[in-house]
């Protein structure tokens, strides 16, 4: 059986609603991935060195990442050899194969929040300012009071100007409670504050925002382990997820700020925003595979329901869109 099949065959596992977002968030990867790989294809009808040069450069434009490319390369090199592949258009299953197994092979593919369903959870985010952060905590408070869960959140970004109040702004559309401070106050003290307030009112998922100062490494560092400190003090096992945000539009950027916060503190997952504002989609991949954490979720759009759960089937889905449609 032909790859797009299978994942076709998978597919029907998820809603269509979630296939539609993959497909739509993904949009602007697909039309330069796959217009770029079908001029090449149809410029090389068959497959040698240049056209692997050409589809190497292709795949690095695309953000993949220089060393995550090299090794689908030669990958595909082997491919070609076992099977004997002649013409260039049989290859387009072949690399899909190969961004999944990359994605797989990287470690465990478990992309589903780490949350228990008795008890309190605590879920930390952490990123630089203007990455989609605050909106993140809003559109996940709202999936998950829709999944029937009693959200809380903290406001221990107390440092960027109006972080409080975009948070508030979030709380009430929602509908959930959002435990604050003023402005300039210790993050920790907001986060203990929370914590008594998630434990008296039994919530099931508090959700806590932080402030994002790369320029001092230090600080950052001391903030996130204290806040942490503070948590793990006062609620055993947790926190239960410590999320990034990343901006995909900030494509290698994104991954550079992800390993200064990786020596910070040890992150659990990825949220991977803005994946619909970029050509270069193919970030996702290359954070996988160059830091060895998974990306749990996808923003795909502005709207309060376009953050989903990251699966690598649908993410390929979204990058070959039609040809997967007509298999
Ligand atoms: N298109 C698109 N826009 C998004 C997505 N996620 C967030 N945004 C937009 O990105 C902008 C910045 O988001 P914020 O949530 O304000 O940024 P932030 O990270 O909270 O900023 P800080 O609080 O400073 O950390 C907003 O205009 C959001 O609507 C997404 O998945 N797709």
């Amino acid at each position: 059986m032909g790859f797009f099949k299978k994942i076709k065959d998978k597919m029907t596992n998820s809603s269509t609603e979630m296939t539609e977002k993959f497909k739509m968030g993904l949009e602007k990867t697909r039309d330069s991935f796959s217009g770029k790989l079908n001029a090449l294809v149809a410029r090389y009808r068959n497959v040698d060195e240049d056209f692997f040069e050409e589809l190497e450069e292709m795949l690095i434009m695309a953000d993949i990442g220089v060393n995550t490319v090299m090794e689908l390369i030669d990958e595909l090199r082997d491919e070609v050899k076992l099977r004997n592949i002649k013409e260039t258009s049989a290859l387009f299953e072949v690399i899909s194969e190969k961004l999944v197994a990359i994605y797989e092979e990287a470690g465990e593919v478990e992309t589903t929040l780490n949350i228990n369903n008795d008890g309190l959870n605590v879920i930390l985010f952490v990123g630089v300012n203007g990455v989609g952060k605050t909106t993140t905590i809003g559109k996940l408070a709202n999936k998950l009071t829709k999944e029937g869960k009693n959200v809380m959140l903290a406001a221990a970004d107390t440092f960027r100007a109006g972080a409080i109040e975009q948070l508030e702004v979030w709380g009430d559309r929602v509908g959930v409670p959002v435990i604050k401070q003023k402005e300039g106050s210790d993050p920790a003290s907001v986060i203990f504050d929370a914590l008594q307030a998630a434990k008296s009112r039994n919530v099931d998922v508090l959700i806590c925002d932080t402030a994002g100062r790369l320029q001092n490494k230090v600080n950052l560092m001391n903030e996130l382990s204290k806040v942490r400190r503070v948590i793990e003090r006062e609620l055993p096992n947790a926190p239960h997820e410590v999320l990034q945000v990343i901006d995909a539009t900030t494509g290698q950027n994104g991954l550079q700020q992800a390993k200064v916060f990786g020596e910070a503190t040890d992150v659990s997952g990825i949220v991977l925003t803005k994946l619909d504002g970029t050509a270069k989609g193919g970030i996702a991949l290359a954070i996988r595979r160059e830091l060895q954490v998974p990306v749990k979720l996808v923003g795909l759009g502005e709207q309060i329901d376009d953050l989903q759960v990251f699966d690598s089937n649908l993410f390929v889905y979204g990058l070959f869109g039609d040809m997967i449609d007509n298999e």
